[in-house]
């Protein structure tokens, strides 16, 4: 498919988190961008001062992108991107689907990363659930919000059942600074980007406690069983697990300090409380729910999942993180 970068589209993008923000801002390069927020003081300030200062502080937006707090400002969009944090997609996806009433609506995309908390969806099957059989995709790989919306080099994979509207989204999507890669693996796309964040809690505390290089090596590598495992069983490829939305963005969540999930293992591993971590935050950290919905579907599956089980046992109190590596460190021993 031909790479037509005169084409300017309008995108609307739905939550004006770090994200959203951080996308709108690149797409804004090259097409016609109207941000929604529910948060009436981020759409103010992203209007007036060009700055999201509460989830994108210090970093300066381009004057063309306008922001909302009135959804029926996207009902003209090319592409909807729907940039909550998973456990809102469904109440996002139910609002557009009121917004359209019977009309088509246009591609959709969704960035978050996890399973939907109680009914461990993913988010594909969460959209299915609640729209049917639409034009979509997922976007995931590694690309920390501040560093997109500074227009640094970054490549992310866009992921759907459908992969020519992958390739035609990617070809829509892409800018010189953000390059996209279409899979029709929408399963491995999204399994790969959801267990990363527990396996960076899970790196987090191990550097949080001192353990060394070698303890994050040994986790990031067993993890990355873990992800694979938990993906042929969804019925994902594990090959999908060597580009970007798997290797990519596990080396970047466990070793780079942007991450919050990252940021909340070391708090962790330092001592402090859950709860006081997160108030601290100030974002969301989707590992803290996905450890739980991965804990339970591995249990339900039966799928061997040793380190994120450990991090679901720490984060819901009924395990120290220094007796989880100890745990670890004591299973039977194992061919790799
Ligand atoms: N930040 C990053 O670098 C990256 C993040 N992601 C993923 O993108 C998703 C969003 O992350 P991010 O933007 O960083 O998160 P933030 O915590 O920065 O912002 C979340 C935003 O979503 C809004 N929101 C939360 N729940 C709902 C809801 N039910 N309906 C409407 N809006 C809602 C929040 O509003 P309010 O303040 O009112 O709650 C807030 O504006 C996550 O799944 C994350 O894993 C993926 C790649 C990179
Ligand atoms: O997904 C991300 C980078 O690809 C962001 O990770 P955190 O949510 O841990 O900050």
């Amino acid at each position: 498919m031909s790479q037509d970068t005169e084409i300017r589209l309008q995108i609307g993008v739905l939550a004006a988190g770090a994200w959203g923000t951080a996308l709108a801002a690149n797409w804004a390069q090259r097409h016609q961008v109207t941000l929604w927020a529910r948060e009436p003081d981020v759409v103010a300030s992203i209007n007036a001062a060009h700055m999201n200062r509460r989830f994108l502080p210090d970093i300066l937006l381009p004057e063309s992108l306008r922001a909302t707090v009135d959804l029926v400002d996207l009902q003209d969009s090319d592409v909807l991107v729907l940039a909550t944090p998973v456990a809102g997609l469904r109440s996002t996806l139910l609002a557009l689907q009121a917004l359209y009433a019977g009309k088509a609506l246009p591609p959709l995309v969704w960035v978050c990363k996890g399973f939907e908390p109680e009914t461990g969806l993913l988010p594909h099957q969460v959209v299915h659930d609640v729209l049917g059989d639409v034009a979509a995709a997922a976007l995931s790989g590694p690309s920390f919000a501040q560093e997109v919306a500074k227009g640094l080099p970054t490549a992310v994979t866009l992921g759907s059942a459908d992969l020519a509207l992958a390739e035609q989204l990617a070809d829509w999507l892409h800018t010189p600074n953000l390059r996209l890669y279409a899979s029709g693996d929408v399963v491995g796309v999204e399994v790969g980007g959801a267990v990363k964040n527990v396996l960076a809690i899970a790196t987090g505390i191990a550097d949080g406690l001192s353990l060394g290089h070698n303890a994050r090596a040994a986790l990031m590598t067993r993890g990355l069983a873990e992800i694979g495992r938990l993906c042929e069983r969804l019925g994902g490829h594990r090959e999908t697990l060597t580009g970007l939305a798997g290797l990519g963005d596990l080396i970047l969540t466990c070793t780079g300090d942007l991450s919050r999930n990252r940021q909340v293992g070391l708090a962790l591993g330092a001592g402090k409380t859950l709860q006081e971590t997160l108030d601290a935050l100030g974002h969301v950290a989707e590992g803290v729910g996905t450890a739980r919905e991965v804990a339970r579907l591995a249990e339900d599956l039966q799928v061997e999942m040793p380190i994120a089980r450990a991090v679901a046992a720490v984060i819901s109190g009924e395990l120290k993180a220094k007796d989880a590596v100890i745990q670890l460190m004591s299973r039977a021993q194992r061919a790799e």
